[in-house]
């Protein structure tokens, strides 16, 4: 007789078939398997769902397991064909279609469904949830007949849901009852700065809104919202959350609350049945992501296998949106409490937010926006629970901790990992596969460990971990193509991209990611400003900035503060203004009821806490050039008095840095420019902390350059010493350009020079001719440049870009 014991699963989804696989691995032969699935399909990823409505990715290449794994394996399926019945004294389940199969071992793994909001009108044709291939084919159905999109819920799901209906060409409104997006996820901070960049991507919002009431007749028509207005919609996609499926379990006798009440060990109430994924709850909690569901699979596994572990213990989660164009990210406990403490950064020039929340020491949660980077290694922090007392500072600003004693270094902290911690919670890939592609497999790359393990295939977000995990195991192996792209988008770096848009005529952002073919077809917040900016210094008087590949500030030629207001600096040369110009700050600044007036650092005067509507006319009436204040491009030239009324100068540094600001003040750079200048070698510009100083020593001028005096301070480094004013025009633009053709996007010069070398920069300077060259495509660059406002306020088309934040006003019938 066989002693081979009869393993039922109930629901053929990711966390279910992810236990199956793990027990195949364990014990091959312990168990024959049925599985029942509701959907038709064979176990598939539907994290990838929002890939697929996005476009780029076919359901063919979100199937985990095709037909042929279940035979391969003896698996018995029946898809297409839900257990209705689970007799708990036979133990034997019935399905829908009739099929009777006994067990020894049941799963119950049923998943969740959408929530859908019980309103009236919520069953009209035209309202579903997004939850499976059904729900994606119907939406995709829907675009090609329908224009209208709402998505209520500004969640994960229904901006995903939103990204992909705009990918398909619908006119997509998200209703979110919640004042800022992602609300169980983010802050208010990082949530306005998301919903500003879903705005630039054509989203529409509508905050603070309840539905009361789906209408239409037979197909939905229109919402209508409590406040009585209403919006019209084809679509509706509901995505507020999701409920564990539990009806089959509570009417097979076994416990359940929100979900189906386990152990740490996935045992129910009833012996013989287990559960794992979103339909459990362990210890309050029924999860909603992949990663915890995958370690709770890991530990039924064992267990059905007969193998030890030490049972599951709670996940701390977290979780990237999978939005091309924007980098979100956001784990554990986000929110601020009483016991906490929070750090944070708001960089409004580059569109970054981080913040660390830490309890007792320890790092318990964070948000980041703009620049995830360092999400996989901040997770990890959280997870491993280390002290991180005195290093907050240096691990928010992303300063690698390594060999200065200050904290675990990335091969250690590499080292000290469990061999089965998830490292791509999307794919539910372990420190052990990586390493096995890696020491086994021949990988080594990232790219050739994507394709043998899929980690890093899905959102991305554990790119990191992946690039550290593979050092730590190939060390000097490691492959060439490494070498990091310019962005996730693709594998082209700085270089070869500024190359190959020169070498093929290449013109617009598009066209760039068509024929580099970039993996992500809209490019994300890395590339598509850095390719806008190339582009620009490729083509200077073809090329036309596109507006959608730059940061808000940039867009909005503004500053935008913390509570959502900007700031208008109007550019002051050499820090020198006048009584008719102060009268004209102060007439705009009392009529516009600026609440704010304050010198900034760079000797100008700054106009703080205005509203988006009001920057053109304020612009109009002040008639004054743009400070670029917002921009990567030229800020400020400080100069001290020099000279003409201080007693120690040697030469004129207010007309020398005019002169410079005059000739520089339109001009764009890969990041922004400081310079100042100095009258005598006391140095009161502090000329030595900027991009350029100008120093003035007796008879002759100093020109210090890769200086910065922000978070990482660098003193500027002698470029070279000249003799006349025409002298230092001449290497000043010719440096400047040089900067402009060679750093990468975003680079401060500091950084640059640190990268190439002063001594590089002043070889590739050295020949006059050289410089004269550099100097007249300076010079054709400034003459095709303008000044954005003055563009603005004769363009009645521009001028409308700056109607209030939410613009998407719902129709009032
Ligand atoms: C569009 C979308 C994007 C997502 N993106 C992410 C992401 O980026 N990261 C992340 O971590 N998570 C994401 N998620 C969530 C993730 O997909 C789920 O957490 C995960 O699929 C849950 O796995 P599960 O096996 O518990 O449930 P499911 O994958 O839902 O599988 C349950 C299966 O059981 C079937 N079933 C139900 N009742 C029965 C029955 N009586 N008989 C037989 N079969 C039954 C269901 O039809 C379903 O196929 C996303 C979800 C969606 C919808
Ligand atoms: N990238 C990812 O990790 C990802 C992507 C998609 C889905 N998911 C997971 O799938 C599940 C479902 O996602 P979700 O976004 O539906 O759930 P969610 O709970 O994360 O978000 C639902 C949102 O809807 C809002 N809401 C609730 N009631 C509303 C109402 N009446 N009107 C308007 N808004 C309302 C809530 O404030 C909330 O922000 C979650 O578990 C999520 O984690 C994850
Ligand atoms: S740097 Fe020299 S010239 Fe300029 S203000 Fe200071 S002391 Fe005077
Ligand atoms: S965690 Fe999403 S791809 Fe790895």
């Amino acid at each position: 007789m066989s002693t081979t014991k009869k393993l039922v699963l109930v629901g053929n989804g990711m966390a279910g078939i992810r236990t199956i696989e793990h027990i195949l691995k364990l014990a091959p032969h312990a168990y024959d398997i049925t599985v029942f699935g509701a959907e038709p399909h064979p176990n598939y990823n539907r994290i990838m769902l929002s890939s697929v409505l996005a476009g780029g990715t076919s359901i063919e290449d979100i199937v985990i397991n095709d037909w042929s794994w279940y035979e391969d394996n003896g698996v018995h399926v029946y898809p297409g064909d839900p257990v209705v019945q689970i007799d708990t004294v036979r133990k034997e389940v019935v399905s829908q279609n009739g099929v009777h199969a006994s067990y020894d071992e049941l799963i119950m793994a049923t998943g969740s469904q959408a929530f859908i909001l019980p309103l009236p009108g919520a069953n009209k044709e035209g309202v579903i949830g997004f939850r499976d291939i059904k729900d994606c084919e119907t939406m995709m159905q829907a675009s090609q007949k329908y224009r209208k999109a709402a998505v209520i819920g500004g969640g994960l799901l229904g901006l995903e849901a939103a990204r992909g209906l705009l990918n398909l060409g619908m006119d997509v409104t998200v209703i979110h009852i919640n004042g800022h997006l992602m609300d169980r996820n983010l802050d208010l901070p990082a949530g306005l700065m998301l919903q500003r960049e879903l705005e630039e991507q054509g989203m529409k919002f509508l905050l603070n809104k309840h539905t009361e009431e789906i209408t239409g007749k037979g197909r939905v028509k229109a919402l209508r919202f409590t406040d009585q207005t209403v919006l019209e919609a084809d679509l509706v996609v509901m995505a507020v959350g999701i409920r564990p499926q539990i009806e089959l379990a509570r009417n097979s006798g076994l416990d359940v609350n929100r979900g189906v009440i386990v152990d740490d060990y996935m045992h129910t109430n009833i012996p013989g049945i287990s559960a794992v994924g979103e339909c459990a709850e362990h210890r309050g909690i029924a999860y909603g992501l992949v990663a915890p569901l995958y370690e709770q699979g890991m530990v039924l596994a064992k267990r059905l296998a007969g193998a030890a572990t030490e049972g599951y213990a709670g996940s701390v989660t977290s979780t990237k949106l999978k939005v091309s164009g924007v980098d979100v990210f956001s784990a554990g406990q986000f929110k601020d409490s009483p016991d906490t403490r929070s750090i944070r950064i708001q960089d409004d020039v580059d569109g970054v937010y981080k913040k660390m929340v830490i309890k007792d020491g320890k790092l318990v949660g964070a948000v980041l926006f703009g620049d995830t980077t360092d999400g996989a290694s901040l997770f990890s922090l959280i997870k491993s629970g280390e002290d991180i007392s005195g290093r907050e500072k240096e691990i928010l600003l992303g300063v690698p901790s390594g060999g200065s004693g200050s904290g675990p270094s990335v091969a250690e902290r590499m080292a000290a990992m469990p061999d089965d911690e998830i490292i791509c919670g999307c794919n539910g890939v372990t420190k052990a596969a990586i390493g096995d592609a890696v020491l086994n497999k021949g990988c080594n790359t990232v790219g050739a460990i994507k394709s043998c393990t899929k980690a890093s295939a899905s959102c991305g977000g554990c790119k990191p971990i992946v690039e550290s995990l593979l050092t730590y195991y190939a060390g000097d192996n490691v492959g060439e193509q490494t070498k990091e792209g310019i962005c996730g988008c693709t594998s082209y770096d700085r270089d070869e991209i500024v190359a190959q848009i020169k070498e093929m005529g290449l013109k617009t952002v598009k066209e760039v990611m068509n024929v580099l073919g970039w993996d992500e077809p809209e490019g994300c917040s890395k590339c598509r400003p850095s390719l806008n900016y190339y582009l620009g210094m490729i083509w200077p008087t073809e090329y036309e900035d596109e507006r959608v590949s730059k940061f808000t500030n940039e867009r909005y030629h503004a500053n935008i503060q913390k509570d959502g207001t900007y700031s208008v600096i109007p550019r002051i040369y050499g820090g020198v203004t006048s009584p008719a110009e102060l009268i004209k700050i102060a007439t705009v600044a009392e009529k516009y009821d600026v609440p704010m007036v304050k010198f900034t650092g760079g000797q100008r005067l700054d106009l703080l806490g205005v509203q988006k509507e009001n920057l053109p006319k304020i612009w109009e009436e002040l008639d004054m050039p743009s400070g670029f204040g917002y921009g990567k491009a030229l800020r400020t030239v400080k100069t001290c008095v020099g000279n003409t009324f201080c007693r120690f100068g040697t030469q004129d540094s207010i007309e020398m840095g005019i002169r410079l600001e005059k000739k520089l003040d339109k001009m764009v750079a890969p990041a922004k420019v400081k310079l100042a200048v100095s009258g005598c070698p006391r140095n009161c510009a502090e000329a030595t902390i900027k991009d350029l100083g100008v120093v003035a020593i007796d008879g002759a001028w100093e020109l210090h350059v890769g200086g910065n005096g922000g978070v990482k301070v660098r003193a500027a480094e002698l470029l070279c010493t000249v003799k006349t004013d025409a002298e230092v025009e001449e290497w000043t633009y010719a440096y400047l350009q040089y900067y402009r053709e060679n750093a990468r996007w975003n680079e401060r010069t500091a950084a640059w020079i640190e990268r190439v070398g002063l001594d590089h920069v002043k070889e590739a300077l050295a020949d006059r001719d050289v410089r004269l060259a550099l100097v007249e495509r300076l010079e054709v660059t400034l003459g095709h440049t303008v000044d954005p406002w003055k563009e603005i306020i004769e363009d009645e088309k521009l001028r409308k870009n700056f109607t209030p934040l939410s613009g998407a006003e719902p129709v009032a019938h």
